[in-house]
């Protein structure tokens, strides 16, 4: 099976030399699936998952802009559309300086299965530039996005391509690039999800990513007879995922102790209660300061300068900052001081060293595309109700947010379990993924 995988391997690298991020989500498929197509001989000899690994079309473009001095600037853009063989390419938009084609291919490989674990009639696809939002003013963001929209708006719609939020597009980004696309396409219509309450979002959908990561921890500690209740639980990030993740966390009677950003680590042993997450919120969407300045409020939290959250002991770790943001050592670290349970909110912030240790210790551990998947599915729920003219109420959405989260925990255990009854989520959420895409894509015939 080895050799399988290798040959594999070798083939998708020698098309995608340099593409280390992208190979890194390739492998982690293929180690899971190719020995599970070589025991159904439904999907032997198709070459299923050597097609999924080359993207059905992957643009790039020139995006100039004017900045407040008056100077002309130039970005490149992106969008990669992998796979809509179960539904529209679907998949959210990420300005980071750190942008580029093999970051947003590993994206957009991880969210064609994400996407078909939710349920819902999503294909996958990602984009984003290596604009970096930090430091610009609203003007400059606005100039922008409106000059990302006017070469993306082509290939894009409601119907062919769904894009939405992810690291450095929020709702301010989002309100700017739809409302170019409307100018200049003359449609109101559900092309973009993270959209705001009044022109089209659904309630639910910030919070979604973050409490459909901490929802699925919960199964996996129902599971086992347990829960969050007393439990302390170390966070990364301090953007979207990462707060409503603590809100949730909060909720279910966990104590949260650790929030971070590019800078470094922010510890407070008190515990980031409502009232300091309402802080945290403030000073990170509003007046988009660093995580340090926490301590301006609360002088008894500690900062730790360029550290990541893991060698602080927890019982349950939800890393959700960015890829590849936990490593081997790290790992180590966790399982040592005692955490049981790590749930990734962000996409593949584990390197295959820790995935690896985690998995060996058996501890309860979700891989980001079914873990992380709860916002995706909020923006299906979003383009639904876009569809029907209609608006479900924060009730409706969460119930069904926490239903979906349940089925893809079941289908984690479907596919993932162990003969010893360890749930191996890696495996099971991998072929859970796969198995409706390849499907699809045998059912359709070779295009
Ligand atoms: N927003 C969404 O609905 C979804 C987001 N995700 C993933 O969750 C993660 C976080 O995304 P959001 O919270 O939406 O973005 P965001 O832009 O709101 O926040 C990103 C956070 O990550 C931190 N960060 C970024 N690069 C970092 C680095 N190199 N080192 C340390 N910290 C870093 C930032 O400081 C910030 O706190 C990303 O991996 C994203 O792909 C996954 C599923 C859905
Ligand atoms: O809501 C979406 O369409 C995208 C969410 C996303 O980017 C992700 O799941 O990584």
């Amino acid at each position: 099976m080895d050799q399988k995988i290798k040959v594999f391997m070798e083939e998708v690298r020698a098309r995608n030399p340099h593409e280390k991020e992208f190979l890194q989500a390739v492998h982690e498929v293929a180690e899971a699936v190719i020995p599970y197509i070589a025991e159904h001989k439904l999907y032997n000899g198709r070459n299923i998952l050597l097609r999924l690994a080359e993207p059905e079309r992957a643009i790039t473009f020139r995006v100039p802009w004017v900045d407040d001095t008056g100077e002309i600037r130039v970005n490149r853009g992106y969008r990669i559309q992998m796979s809509s063989v179960i539904g529209p390419y679907k998949g959210g938009l990420r300005f980071h300086p750190t942008v580029n084609m093999s970051i947003l291919k590993f994206l957009a490989f991880e969210q064609v299965f994400k996407n078909s674990l939710t349920t819902l009639p999503m294909g996958g696809g990602k984009g984003g530039s290596d604009f970096d939002p930090k430091g610009k003013s609203d003007r400059e963001v606005m100039r922008f996005c409106h000059s990302f929209m006017t070469e993306l708006y082509r290939h894009i719609g409601p119907n062919t391509d769904v894009p939405a939020g992810d690291i450095g597009v929020g709702a301010r980004e989002v309100g700017f690039l739809f409302g170019m696309y409307r100018k200049i396409s003359n449609e109101f219509t559900g092309v973009l999800t993270g959209k705001g309450l009044s022109w089209g979002g659904s309630l639910i959908r910030p919070e979604s990513t973050g409490y459909g990561t901490v929802y699925f921890a919960q199964n996996m500690f129902k599971l086992k007879g347990d829960s969050f209740k007393g439990k302390v639980v170390t966070i990364s990030g301090s953007g979207n995922v990462a707060q409503y993740a603590t809100e949730k966390a909060n909720e279910l009677g966990a104590k949260v102790v650790t929030l971070s950003d590019s800078s470094g680590t922010l510890y407070d042993k008190d515990g980031i209660n409502s009232e300091k997450l309402a802080y945290v919120m403030h000073l990170k969407n509003v007046k988009r300061g660093r995580i340090s300045e926490y301590l301006e409020k609360y002088p008894t939290a500690e900062f730790f300068s360029g550290k990541t959250p893991w060698h602080i002991p927890c019982d349950v770790a939800l890393p959700c900052a960015t890829q590849n943001e936990l490593h081997g050592k790290d790992a180590a670290t966790l399982i040592e001081n005692g955490c049981i349970c790590v749930s990734e909110g962000a996409n593949m912030p584990s390197t295959p060293k820790a995935m690896n240790a985690f998995v060996n210790a058996k501890i309860l551990y979700a891989p980001g595309k079914a873990s992380n998947a709860g916002g995706v599915a909020v923006s299906g729920l979003e383009m639904a109700q876009n569809s029907m003219r209609y608006s479900w109420s924060r009730e409706d959405v969460d119930e069904k947010l926490q239903g979906i989260m349940n089925q893809i925990h079941d289908s984690c255990i479907e596919h993932g379990t162990d003969p010893d009854g360890y749930i191996n989520y890696v495996r099971g959420a991998n072929i859970a993924g796969f198995v409706k895409v390849a499907d699809a894509v045998l059912a359709q015939g070779v295009v």
